[in-house]
């Protein structure tokens, strides 16, 4: 566990932990030496001459304050450490899950960071004081203990030397048991907290449908499964917990026993006879703290193993050297790539001009987002390469790309703040004017004019407070005052009322006089716009061309866009 905990701390923290352990071993060794010295101490107080006792008084006496005052220090240390561990790994995750593919982000992986980054952490602020002590104690005292009865009484100490390796066996046994039973139950915990996030996320689908919890199969099955889980672990902890406990009894009696026979033989004095069995309960105390603190141990190494699964996951790779395009010509070279060996895309190629407008259209599921996601490197490529400026994405710095890309994405989230907070995402240093002016740029002038606080209106957790064509106008305000050169849009599919989509179109083609604006196109309007329009289908680009190059084919934008064209002629005469 303690190897765990220095990974997932990582170097910075290495000193610290070191400087933890050695604290904690010399205060267990300086508890060993106070316990040891009670043999003497108990045979001169109970031996003809009672005032010899006094110098071992004076040794127990310093031990004993060597013990406390390491331990105050120790604990110190601990409680520091304790605030570092919820700081450090918080830090950590959060760096390693902004480099993470988006394709490590499952739902079962999202659960299970949910609950690392908010449960697990907590519980690992209490390790350096809570339970690395007793740790540290269990392994260092019994060993100081064993040693010094080994020379005062070598027999019982033969004993207890023999007993221990037992009591570690028993230990190590009753904690493999319960380990695989409690790896199930994280398993099935994070499938619960996955189900659970997708129940409420999925509660006006259910609503519609006048679906219930109890209907709700999944979810169910998945906190009875927790249930079982739990009763399975604890089966499993109980028969452990006995077993050791029979064995720390088991133990003292044989020394009381051997005692007391050696005694009545003759061959050990009372006074001795007492200090030993004081010693030995001393020995089993430390080991017994430690098999209770079991569960909390198995907690504490399960949430480390995820941790560091987390802090291990591959990210893309970042260029040794990275390069920096000169213009924001994007280019995608014969890129093929897929999900789970399932292919997408088979080789596509187009290029997007400095400062134009393309439109992406294709049939649904043919590749469009994917496309988008490549060209930001949230994945890398299969094969072939996608290339800013002539430089290919994989040889740019992470930060440098994002800093070069914007999305507009179709499902806006905003956060919990004010629409300045919001829109200001896209350049935390920009000034209210910018603000405003981004804003004004976006089409929210008449939104603004509406709100009782304007920009400085909340817009409550996911920007509840604001329609779906709002929201996405606060996006692209975003976009704007990000000033990204480089734009991808993905088009609400869901109608908007004409003014907001007369907005959403103002919007966009100001985002298209500044940038190299890629468009995934739902919308008439904005495909008769574009400079270049892309058809993808079946992993490739199938046509290309003006509005008026292919309107008047027989190819699938022909046909796209009569389906469009009869759709919205309908929304009109219907609205
Ligand atoms: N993260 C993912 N993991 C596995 N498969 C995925 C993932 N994202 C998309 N896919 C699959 O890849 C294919 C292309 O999806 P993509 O979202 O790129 O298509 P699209 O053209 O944007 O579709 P739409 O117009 O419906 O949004 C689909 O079959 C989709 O199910």
């Amino acid at each position: 566990m303690i190897r765990s905990l220095a990974t997932a701390l990582g170097p910075a923290s290495a000193a610290p932990l070191r400087r933890l352990l050695a604290l904690l071993a010399a205060a267990a060794a300086a508890q060993g030496t106070a316990y040891a010295l009670l043999v003497p101490l108990i045979q001169n107080l109970l031996g003809d001459r009672p005032a010899a006792a006094l110098p071992w008084l004076a040794w127990f006496a310093a031990a004993t304050a060597g013990y406390a005052a390491l331990t105050w220090w120790a604990q110190n240390l601990a409680f520091g450490l304790g605030q570092d561990v919820a700081r450090v790994l918080h830090d950590r995750l959060g760096e390693k899950v902004i480099g993470l593919p988006l394709g490590w982000f499952t739902p079962a992986r999202t659960g299970e960071l949910s609950r690392l980054a908010s449960q697990s952490v907590l519980q690992l602020m209490n390790v350096p004081a809570h339970l690395l002590r007793p740790v540290v104690t269990a392994t260092v005292t019994p060993l100081v203990v064993a040693s010094v009865l080994l020379v005062v009484e070598p027999r019982l100490g033969a004993a207890v030397a023999v007993a221990a390796p037992l009591l570690a066996l028993t230990l190590w046994w009753s904690n493999r048991a319960v380990a695989s039973a409690d790896a199930a139950r994280h398993h099935v915990m994070d499938d619960a907290a996955a189900r659970i996030v997708e129940f409420a996320k999925s509660q006006p689908l259910l609503r519609a449908y006048g679906r219930t919890a109890r209907e709700h199969r999944l979810l169910d099955d998945a906190l009875t499964a927790q249930g079982r889980a739990d009763r399975a672990l604890l089966h499993r902890v109980v028969p452990g917990l006995v077993a050791f406990g029979f064995a720390v009894r088991a133990l003292l009696g044989t020394v009381l026993l051997l005692g007391v026979h050696l005694a009545l033989g003759g061959d050990l004095d009372a006074a001795t006879l007492v200090a030993v069995l004081v010693l030995a309960v001393r020995f089993t105390e430390p080991l017994a703290t430690a098999a209770e603190l079991g569960a909390s141990l198995r907690m504490a190494a399960g949430n480390l193993a995820g941790v560091n699964r987390v802090l291990d996951a591959a990210t893309l790779p970042e260029p040794v050297r990275p390069q920096r395009p000169e213009t924001t010509e994007v280019v995608f070279d014969d890129v093929r790539f897929g999900y789970d060996d399932r292919p997408v895309l088979r080789g596509v190629g187009f290029t997007l001009p400095e400062k134009s407008m393309t439109a992406l259209v294709g049939p649904s599921g043919a590749g469009k987002t994917t496309v988008a996601r490549l060209l930001a490197r949230f994945w890398d490529v299969q094969a072939g390469a996608v290339r800013i400026g002539g430089v290919d994405v994989r040889d740019i710095a992470g930060a440098d790309l994002s800093a070069r890309v914007s999305f507009v994405f179709q499902d806006v989230y905003l956060f919990d703040g004010t629409l300045a907070d919001n829109i200001r995402l896209g350049r935390p240093d920009a000034t209210d004017d910018e603000v405003r002016e981004a804003a004004g740029r976006a089409g929210l002038d008449d939104v603004l004019a509406a709100l009782p606080a304007g920009l400085r209106t909340p817009v409550g957790e996911g920007g509840t407070a604001l329609s779906g064509g709002q929201r996405q106008r606060v996006s692209i305000a975003r976009a704007l005052l990000k000033r990204a050169p480089i734009v991808v849009l993905d088009e609400a599919t869901a109608s908007l009322d004409p003014e907001a989509d007369a907005a959403v179109q103002t919007a966009v083609a100001a985002l298209a006089r500044r940038a190299t604006l890629l468009v995934i196109a739902h919308r008439l309007q904005t495909v008769r716009a574009a400079d270049q329009i892309l058809v993808l289908s079946d992993g490739r680009i199938s046509e290309r061309g003006t509005h008026a190059d292919l309107a008047d084919g027989a190819g699938l934008y022909a046909s796209f866009w009569r389906e469009r064209a009869e759709a919205e002629g309908w929304r009109l005469v219907g609205g």
